[in-house]
């Protein structure tokens, strides 16, 4: 499965050096750059308070930042017509679903805002995913209104999908269809979809690219089989690493300073670099990209 595509194509969203603070708050977003393209399923990743939630709200045009440009399929984030808006579907990580609803009433009153809507893959969802019809919503699970978010932002086709958490409360068996899901989004129609998690191991499950955030920018985005593929943690003196790094062309990711005169480096190499013997390198996983990167 590879949901690689040419890119080509225009971003579907892109974010040009991006300041935001809260009032009489740190700044979370710090300069910040990210483009996003059609066919891309990325992972964004960050600890806990690393600002996905504020990034996600930013790049939907939600929030104003301080400096920099944001724009959603060429424009302005801040004032997209009404043609745009269509394009995009978002789960908050709490959406706030009518309680009195049914899944049927809450489905047939946002179909009425949109020109376009898959009743097929409504049906379909409802059914795989086993949410009652004509039940209150307030009476779901957690996971039942979860899930019945994301149909809701499925269901329009969205050229660009916006999920904030959207497996914190669902099974793995429900996270593993859902990424099934996801994908065939991308597959079937080149769309764009970002969502923010913490559940690494799910991230292995498919050729993600992923998103990593840390002091306010996105540090890194590649693919997660570029980056196993790529990035080795080597260990030496500060004037061996130095010349090492220069000599394979390497781009060091992040450095820790070590005893005696020694350092940790986390480096990612060239695709076609070839390591020389005596060297002392490790292979890193996700784990410890997360522990890394972020
Ligand atoms: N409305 C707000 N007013 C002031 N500060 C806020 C507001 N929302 C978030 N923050 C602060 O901004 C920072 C980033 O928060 P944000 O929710 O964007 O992070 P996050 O990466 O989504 O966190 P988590 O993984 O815990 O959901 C935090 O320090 C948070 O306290």
């Amino acid at each position: 499965m590879s949901p690689h595509f040419p890119h080509t194509e225009s971003p579907s969203a892109e974010l040009s050096g991006v300041t935001l603070s809260y009032p009489k708050g740190d700044t979370v977003l710090k300069g910040l750059d990210w483009r996003l393209l059609p066919g891309q399923v990325v992972g964004l990743l960050g600890r806990n308070g690393a600002g996905k939630t504020t990034l996600l709200e930013t790049l939907l045009g939600l929030r104003e930042p301080q400096a920099g440009t944001v724009t959603l399929f060429g424009q302005d984030a801040l004032l997209p017509d009404d043609a745009t808006r269509a394009r995009i579907g978002y789960v908050p990580q709490q959406s706030d679903l009518f309680e009195a609803f049914t899944p049927a009433q809450l489905l047939a009153y946002f179909r009425s805002f949109y020109p376009r809507w898959n009743e097929a893959k409504v049906d379909g969802l409802l059914s795989r995913w086993d949410i009652a019809r004509d039940k209150p919503i307030r009476k779901l699970s957690g996971g039942q209104k979860q899930r019945l978010s994301i149909i809701r932002a499925l269901a329009h086709e969205p050229d660009l999908l916006v999920l904030d958490e959207p497996v914190a409360s669902l099974d793995p068996a429900g996270r593993r269809d859902f990424l099934r899901e996801l994908v065939s989004e991308v597959l079937d129609r080149g769309a764009t979809v970002v969502f923010s998690t913490h559940i690494l191991s799910d991230l292995e499950r498919v050729a993600f690219n992923l998103a990593f955030m840390s002091g306010g920018r996105i540090a890194l985005q590649a693919p997660l089989d570029e980056l196993l593929e790529q990035v080795r943690a080597f260990t030496g003196t500060v004037t061996e690493m130095a010349t090492l790094m220069a000599r394979l062309g390497a781009e060091p990711l992040k450095r820790t300073a070590l005893e005696a005169g020694r350092e940790r480096v986390l480096a990612r190499l060239p695709a076609d670099a070839a390591l020389p013997s005596g060297v002392a390198v490790d292979r890193v996983n996700l784990d410890d990209l997360f522990a890394e990167l972020t």
